[in-house]
């Protein structure tokens, strides 16, 4: 690959606010086209970093390019190529819904009318409506529709779809999925919400106290997860020389071990220390990113991942 095939490229990013480490020398490289999944606990270092590739702030080392530019030193056109929407939806609330379409249309020169009416579609707006009239869902489709119809190269979507309803989230995904864009267009979605992400993304990247902690495909990731389930029958094991344990919990005379990476040898691990029906199974994506995330804030939990 050749520079320009990564829309962002991170090269050892290390930004410290006082004592501490937003960026922890990150290096992260974003391939163009596709949904790329950000995820991370709060605090992982998601916005310092788009603060960083976006040029408003610059970091203490390392070096951040967007779009295959320099990210102290872009031009200002390349902001017009760079969507975003988050769960703020600011828009002027005195104004109609078609005014700002056509405030828009105007601004873009890649507009693509078709698709925000495609968009659009998914949602019960009127074009008289003032913005400020619009509930936080219908909001959340006329941002994404304005986003998508100027046909941006990158588009940034920040936890989209916080604060709203089961309906409002099921038109949101459905218009993002549904919703053509261009071939060369990449989109990135931070969100905590994992079914969300589960749906939408190719690519999903697990940031952690300012590093990169996993990239690879949604599933991929799930298949590196599973549960153990195990029956000790006499007293509870040290589980503490157990490697790959993400989690431990004791439920109603089983012990569960969600582990990452680990292979039949963790079956016969528990075995030798005394458990009995023991078996594995599959977890959903949300319980693998969650278990991934929380291993080490549990108390009785052991962290040992392998490197
Ligand atoms: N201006 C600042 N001054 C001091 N500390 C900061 C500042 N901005 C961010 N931090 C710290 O840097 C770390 C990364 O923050 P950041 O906002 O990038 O996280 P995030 O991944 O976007 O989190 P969230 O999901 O909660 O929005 C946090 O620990 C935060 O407390």
């Amino acid at each position: 690959m050749t520079m320009s095939d990564f829309v962002i490229e991170a090269g050892q990013l290390c930004l410290q606010y006082q004592r501490k480490m937003a960026l922890d020398n990150l290096t992260l490289n974003i391939p163009r086209g596709g949904t790329h999944a950000i995820v991370g606990a709060n605090g992982a270092g998601k916005s310092t970093l788009f603060r960083v590739l976006l040029g408003f702030e610059t970091p203490d080392s390392g070096a951040a390019r967007i779009l295959g530019h320099d990210s102290t030193q872009l031009p200002h056109a390349l902001r017009g190529r760079i969507g975003f929407v988050n769960e703020e939806h600011t828009l002027p609330g005195w104004m109609r819904v078609d005014e700002v379409t056509a405030m828009q249309r105007r601004q873009y020169p890649q507009w693509n009318q078709q698709r925000h009416g495609e968009v659009l579609r998914h949602f019960n707006v009127l074009p008289e409506q003032k913005i400020a009239q619009l509930s936080r869902g219908e909001r959340a489709g006329v941002n994404l529709a304005l986003a998508l119809a100027q046909s941006p190269d990158l588009l940034i979507l920040d936890e989209p779809t916080l604060g709203l309803d089961v309906v409002a989230k099921r038109a949101f995904l459905e218009a993002l999925m549904f919703t053509s864009v261009g071939d060369g267009s990449t989109i990135i979605y931070c969100s905590h919400q994992m079914e969300e992400i589960e749906r939408v993304a190719d690519n999903l990247i697990i940031l952690e106290r300012g590093t990169l902690r996993h990239m690879s495909a949604p599933f991929e990731f799930c298949e590196q997860v599973q549960l153990w389930v195990a029956e000790f029958p006499f007293r509870d094991p040290d589980t503490s020389h157990l490697p790959g344990v993400l989690q431990i919990q004791r439920l109603e005379g089983l012990t569960h071990f969600v582990v990452f990476d680990q292979d039949e040898d963790f079956g016969a691990r528990l075995r030798l220390l005394g458990a009995r029906s023991v078996h594995s199974m599959p977890v959903s994506l949300d319980r693998a990113v969650n278990s991934f995330l929380s291993r080490g804030h549990v108390s009785n939990a052991p962290v040992q991942l392998a490197a």
